[in-house]
């Protein structure tokens, strides 16, 4: 048997491309036929849970070679450019261009969508309660430096509803418009990045000024402006503002990575169904009196629900009362869940569900 040459290879790749491209309209027209049907019900575009189901079924059933951390990516661009023929999707993140966030709301919705920059997370919750945007993503947890602060707080106050989560490596670069260390005066980036990247700041710029700027791209473009100026971003930003990767992956932990929450307003999109591998956020609050925590924690015990995620904030009270953010495993449309939740409800002073929605799938 001959092996074949490699225009040989790339003549079948070519005809294989023409067949993908022929299934992916026929998709693309299913697509649209479900959104006829939605438009007609008055139902929503985006459904998360299905998505998820999609990702889950080729994963489980991917003969290979293709490895299956490729499965996710390819079908959710498919899906995205799928979902635009329904409707277009406009989505809010924290801006500007070349920004994490930018990074996970690309990710997760893929790339058919609207973007919609912004200039602070106060301003992602506003755009997507306003309207503006379909839904915000926005940072809720980092590995190395824990809770995003500002985010939990928003939670509290804004009616949204959270529908999804994603997570992204977190790779930081110091970025300049020279390729050289010396010089540098000021590093500018988000407060989170700064802290992120410590170790490497103190030992390799310790009289260098650090200072917090509203996202990491905005560092990225004064360092683009002024020599003295470096920024900690992505190597997409490096190259969205024109600047050298000085010196790659300084962030202290190399497993750095950033959960991000989707989020919408509750009057426009409905809590995802269940997808069969879902997650159920809560904040609560409890009376300072011994045995509260215990009280938290019982009915999740008692009906077999497992928590994935508790961490604390202050009430601002100014009497040591904290609110508790909570994940649990599951769907609250669950028995189990659905009763360890009243349970729970019973014995709180506050109690708010922040969302139901699939677990990232990756
Ligand atoms: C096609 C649909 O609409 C959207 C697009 C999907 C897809 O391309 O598979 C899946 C779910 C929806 O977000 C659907 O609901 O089935």
């Amino acid at each position: 048997m001959t092996t074949p040459t490699l225009p040989e290879l790339r003549d079948k790749i070519d005809a294989l491309d023409r067949e993908l491209l022929a299934l992916l309209n026929r998709r693309a027209g299913l697509a649209l036929e479900v959104g006829e049907i939605k438009k007609k019900e008055g139902s929503v575009v985006f459904r998360p849970e299905r998505e998820a189901q999609v990702i889950d079924g080729l994963k489980s059933g991917n003969p290979g070679p293709l490895k299956n951390e490729s499965v996710a990516p390819i079908w959710r661009e498919i899906m995205s450019a799928c979902r635009s023929l329904e409707t277009p999707t406009r989505v809010a993140y924290l801006g500007p261009a070349g920004t994490f966030s930018e990074e996970a709301a690309l990710g997760y919705f893929g790339s058919s969508i609207v973007r919609v920059p912004c200039a602070s997370i106060d301003e992602v919750f506003r755009s997507t309660s306003a309207g503006v945007a379909d839904f915000g993503v926005v940072p809720v947890e980092n590995s190395t430096e824990g809770m995003v602060a500002r985010s939990l707080d928003i939670f509290l106050t804004m009616p949204l509803f959270i529908i999804g989560e994603t997570s992204l490596f977190v790779r930081h670069n110091l970025l300049r418009k020279e390729n050289a260390l010396d010089g540098i005066t000021a590093v500018c980036a988000h407060p989170q990045a700064l802290a992120q990247c410590h170790e490497w700041l103190s030992l390799h710029l310790p009289h260098a000024e650090r200072r917090p700027v509203s996202s990491n791209a905005e560092g990225a473009r004064l360092a683009a402006q002024d020599p003295s100026i470096a920024g900690i971003a992505s190597t997409r930003a490096a190259s969205e503002y024109g600047v050298h990767v000085v010196a790659p992956a300084i962030q202290n932990d190399t497993h750095n990575r950033t959960r991000f929450a989707i989020v919408t307003d509750p009057l426009r999109h409905p809590a995802p169904q269940a997808s069969g591998h879902d997650c159920t956020s809560l904040v609560v609050s409890v009376e300072n009196r011994p045995g509260a925590m215990y009280d938290i924690l019982a009915p999740l015990k008692k009906h077999g629900v497992s928590m994935s995620r508790l961490e604390s904030r202050p009430a601002r009270s100014g009497q040591w009362e904290y609110y508790f953010f909570i994940d649990v495993q599951g769907h609250p449309n669950q028995p189990a869940v659905q009763t360890a939740l009243h349970e729970l409800r019973e014995s709180c002073a506050f109690f708010k569900v922040l969302g139901t929605y699939p677990i990232d799938v990756h």
